[in-house]
């Protein structure tokens, strides 16, 4: 990264990832601003380079994988030489050209520089409400080879923003030390496929990376509680079946406890506390354990303490609605702020922090219905209230829930796929959508309708107007929307008979 031309600029963003680059792309170009970002590390952050990218790449070779293995099964039954076998090193070079290519087009220095802003390599520290100290790390050569420290004094004339994202939690299990172990951000430098791998986890990291590997040949048995056990629980029972029976995926429903070296195959043997029955000990055998249990904001060393920036329960940087810590002029945005860590909403929110800071008034930054996509196949996605949370929170007869199994989507049958649903919640009076949560193959996309809608204001009996071309996944939610607008025509029956009989 180059040396900024000055010390002094009106924005000052710490973290180039999802949120820093959004805000600073807004700040730098629409808004005209002088705009600095400082990064540790590499421009991209998670989303790019262990995150997202990589994660999306891995899982469409995957699926290339599984979609070949099929159609050689079907070709040829019984001839198992048939199946395709996966070139790993092929697969790495896949998702490492894709972050080189979003890399440079999007988050790299001169990307940057198209959008007026300037980048600066280090370790950003907050000295006071418009002051950041960089360290920045020098090797020297000759006469022997010695690291020196420099630090530079930055100057944020109207504003501060803390985008320092989030990384892996490491879990207190005994004998983790002793086996080999890898998180999601360094998963991406296995140089092989391991035979066996145990993944320990059932979040969204977790269940994409463990089909991941899967499909693309390895061993794989998923430890935990439950698969996604934030969304509705039916989701958890069709990932488990199309897992478990479609895939030929081991799921341990329990608590990783422990682990040791299995000194007869070189693995791991992980011993496992069972949800069913409780009080019974598994023991997974694999090679490489993925842990992914979660991710903690990265708050250490940037000096909130001496500020008195606050923390909240679970260690992100505590903000109010419009995203300012309890210092004036300096925001948070992103992973950091330990809310719900997704790249759309990091980058929502590091356009908010950067818009309340440069221009009059704001807008709320921590919001409520942000929706969510695990790309599994099916996909998984959410937006908004669970069936459970609308009852408890609007009352069991104020809430309709509408559903439809995958079987009776008529795309879904042409294309082999009915292991899933959509489900939608809206209230009975006025019909206004409150969440849903669709598995299907194209989930992510189908829930932008929802996003939409909500977003518009429209009813969930309105979208029975709109047209959706057949045979489109999309078209089921027109049907069950049909539904409802009809439903609530047959609630006004006397009224339409009566006017039908004077001929209108
Ligand atoms: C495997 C995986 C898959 C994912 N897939 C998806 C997905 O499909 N869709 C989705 O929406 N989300 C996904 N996510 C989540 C998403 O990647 C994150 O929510 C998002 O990238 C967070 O962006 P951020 O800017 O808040 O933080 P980050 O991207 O973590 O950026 C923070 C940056 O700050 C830098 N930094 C930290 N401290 C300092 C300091 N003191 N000085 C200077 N720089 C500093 C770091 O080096 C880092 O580059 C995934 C996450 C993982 C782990
Ligand atoms: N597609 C996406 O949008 C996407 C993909 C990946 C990650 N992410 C984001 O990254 C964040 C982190 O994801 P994650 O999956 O690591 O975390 P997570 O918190 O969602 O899931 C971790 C799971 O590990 C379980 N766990 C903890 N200790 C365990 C143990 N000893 N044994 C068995 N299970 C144990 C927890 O109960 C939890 O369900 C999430 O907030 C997610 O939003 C998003």
């Amino acid at each position: 990264m180059a040396t900024p031309s000055t010390t002094v600029y009106d924005l000052v963003i710490v973290g180039g990832g999802s949120a820093g680059l959004t805000a600073a792309k807004l700040a730098g170009k629409t808004l005209k601003k002088s705009t600095l970002i400082i990064e540790a590390d590499r421009l991209g952050g998670d989303c790019t380079w262990t995150g997202c990218v990589p994660s999306k790449s891995l899982l469409a070779k995957a699926k290339a994988a599984q979609m070949a293995r099929r159609f050689a099964i079907q070709t040829n039954k019984n001839n198992n030489n048939q199946v395709p076998v996966v070139d790993f090193v092929q697969v790495k070079d896949y998702f490492e050209k894709n972050q080189q290519d979003i890399y440079d087009r999007d988050d790299s220095p001169s990307a940057l520089a198209e959008y007026n802003v300037d980048t600066m390599q280090g370790l950003a520290t907050v000295t006071s409400s418009k002051t950041v100290q960089v360290s920045q790390q020098q090797q020297q050569q000759e006469p022997s080879t010695t690291t020196t420290t420099t630090t530079t004094t930055i100057t944020a004339k109207q504003g501060i923003i803390l985008c320092t994202g989030a990384t892996a939690k490491m879990a207190d299990i005994p004998g983790l030390n002793d086996v080999q172990v890898v998180t999601y951000e360094d998963i991406w430098r296995l140089e092989s496929l391991p035979k066996r791998l145990t993944v320990v986890g059932g979040g969204p990291v977790g269940i994409e990376l463990a089909q991941a590997m899967s499909r693309l040949g390895c061993q794989v048995t998923i430890v935990a509680t439950q698969l996604l056990p934030r969304e509705e629980p039916e989701v958890s029972s069709v990932l488990e079946d199309v897992f478990r029976n479609d895939e030929g995926i081991t799921i341990v429903s329990g608590r990783l406890e422990k682990v040791e070296r299995n000194n007869g195959t070189g693995g791991h043997k992980a011993f496992v506390s069972c949800v069913t029955p409780p009080g019974q000990v598994a023991t997974v055998e694999g090679d490489v354990l993925l842990l992914s249990v979660g991710r903690k904001p990265n708050t250490k060393g940037l000096g909130l303490e001496i500020m008195g920036i606050g923390l909240t329960d679970n260690g992100g940087i505590l903000v109010n609605d419009k995203l300012q810590t309890s210092v004036k002029g300096i925001y948070a945005a992103g992973d950091c702020i330990g809310e719900k860590q997704f790249t759309h909403y990091a980058g929502y929110q590091g356009a908010i922090a950067a818009r309340n800071i440069l221009l009059p008034l704001s807008d709320p930054g921590v919001l409520r219905d942000i929706p969510a996509t695990t790309f599994t196949s099916p996909e998984v996605a959410s937006v908004g209230y669970s069936e459970a949370s609308a009852k408890k929170e609007f009352g069991d007869d104020a809430v309709v829930v509408s559903k439809m199994d995958l079987s009776e989507v008529d795309r879904a049958v042409c294309d082999g796929e009915t292991k899933g649903f959509l489900k939608v919640i809206y209230k009975k009076r006025g019909g206004k959508i409150l969440g849903a949560t669709i598995v299907a193959p194209v989930a992510g996309e189908l829930i932008c309708e929802i996003v939409v809608a909500m977003k518009a204001g429209m009813s969930f009996p309105d979208l029975a107007k709109a047209i959706h071309p057949y045979p489109s996944y999309a078209i089921a939610l027109q049907i069950m929307a049909s539904e409802a607008y009809y439903e609530n025509v047959g609630k006004y029956r006397v009224v339409y008979d009566f006017l039908k009989r004077l001929g209108l």
